[in-house]
């Protein structure tokens, strides 16, 4: 017979499943157990297809009457694109609900719950609570501030430059770091540049991964608009991009940009304000959002208070020289009582190099 916490921990393991994949929606995994014994299972695998207790309870079968569920979040009451998981586990007739932790959608928040108690279900809530809000951190986020969830990421030297100062940069992490970077790119919906990196590297900002992937939108930061034709952004057509300009840049000039895959938002303001841009991105639906730089675009998004994770690359090489870029450009903070300050979540060692995950201090 295991523990609430165990069966919790399954049901948190299997909802890993759907990250990457679930976009806007949450992950969710669920275990029926019944006399001691798993009989069903599920996670929520993709907008829109079933919900995790859905899978779960299928699969259970008969077992599901009188079964207890473990569920990492609270069992929705709306009618969404699927009848609401918490009517479904009243027909069943489950006798015991396990939750991790409760929906912040204000639609939902507590009506599951409510809706299981007044049919009789018992009701357990908060079992493992940390880790599903630490699954559902990009989520939780998106559905409190309908902005992306920003990943700032960066690599440097081990003196903490990010390029020559001739401009070289490839490479300066190993190839495993790299891969890391494109399993980042694999999870995100978007991933944003400054127009500086597409004329310096022409990047191809896709996700090339043994395993395949799915390529998130390209967001090219170019107030006026210097994004080269050529550039692979623009003509290789392996992903949608969207190029963000200043109001100052003339109609035909955008259309000269536009094609099927690239398309050119402008902000109404003469440059481009970080906090606005993410609303306009919530808007279109972008939960998460991964800022793979330059420097100045860094800077911008730090200044805009508007960075929610950090994830550094530190290769053991020394670039050295005055005027080679540093990962943070822009105006910086002038003074110690103003600087960023984080907490370092996670150290790594990938292949030679340092991987190191910090998220801001709520000050
Ligand atoms: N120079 C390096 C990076 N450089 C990061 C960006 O400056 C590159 O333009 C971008 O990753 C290129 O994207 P791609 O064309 O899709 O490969 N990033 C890294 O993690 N390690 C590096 O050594
Ligand atoms: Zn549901």
């Amino acid at each position: 017979m295991r523990s609430d916490e165990q069966y919790m921990r399954m049901a948190l393991e299997i909802a890993k499943a759907g990250i990457g994949q679930t976009s806007p929606n949450p992950v969710v995994g669920a275990v029926v157990v019944k006399d001691g014994e798993v009989v069903g299972l599920g996670a929520h695998l993709k907008a829109g297809e079933p919900h995790a207790e859905v899978h779960a309870i299928r699969m259970a079968g008969e077992k599901a009457k009188g079964a207890t569920v473990y569920v990492t979040l609270e069992p929705c009451s709306h009618y969404g694109k699927t009848p609401p998981c918490a009517d479904l586990l009243i027909e069943t007739g489950v006798r015991r609900v396990v939750i991790a932790t409760t929906d912040p959608n204000p639609l939902v928040a507590g009506k599951g719950i409510a809706k299981l108690q007044k049919a009789g279900i018992e009701v357990q809530l908060g079992v493992m609570k940390e880790e599903a809000d630490e699954l559902n951190r990009v989520f939780f986020h998106y559905i409190a501030t309908k902005t992306p969830f920003v990943t700032l990421k960066y690599a440097s030297s081990l003196d903490g430059k990010i390029a020559t100062s001739t401009g070289e940069s490839k490479w300066i992490t190993s190839e495993a770091a790299r891969e890391d970077v494109h399993r980042y790119r694999a999870v995100h919906d978007a991933i944003l540049v400054g127009v500086n990196t597409v004329i310096a590297d022409n990047p191809s900002l896709t996700v090339r991964l043994p395993e395949g992937g799915k390529n998130p939108i390209r967001i090219v930061l170019d107030t006026h608009l210097r994004t080269p034709l050529d550039a692979n952004v623009i003509r290789d057509g392996t992903a949608e991009t969207w190029i963000v300009v200043g109001s100052e840049v003339s109609g035909e000039k955008k259309k000269r940009y536009e094609n099927e895959k690239v398309q050119i938002i402008s902000l109404g303001t003469p440059y481009i304000d970080i906090k606005e841009l993410l609303r306009v991105l919530g808007e279109k639906r972008v939960t998460s959002l991964f800022v793979e730089g330059g420097s100045h675009v860094h800077d911008s998004f730090i200044q805009a208070g508007a960075v929610n994770e950090i994830v550094a690359y530190f290769a053991p090489k020394i670039i050295g020289g005055k005027q080679a870029p540093t990962p943070i450009g822009g105006v910086g903070f002038a003074n110690m009582a103003d600087v960023m300050e984080l907490q370092i979540r996670q150290v790594e060692r990938i292949g030679p190099d340092i991987k190191i995950v910090a998220i801001p201090n709520n000050k």
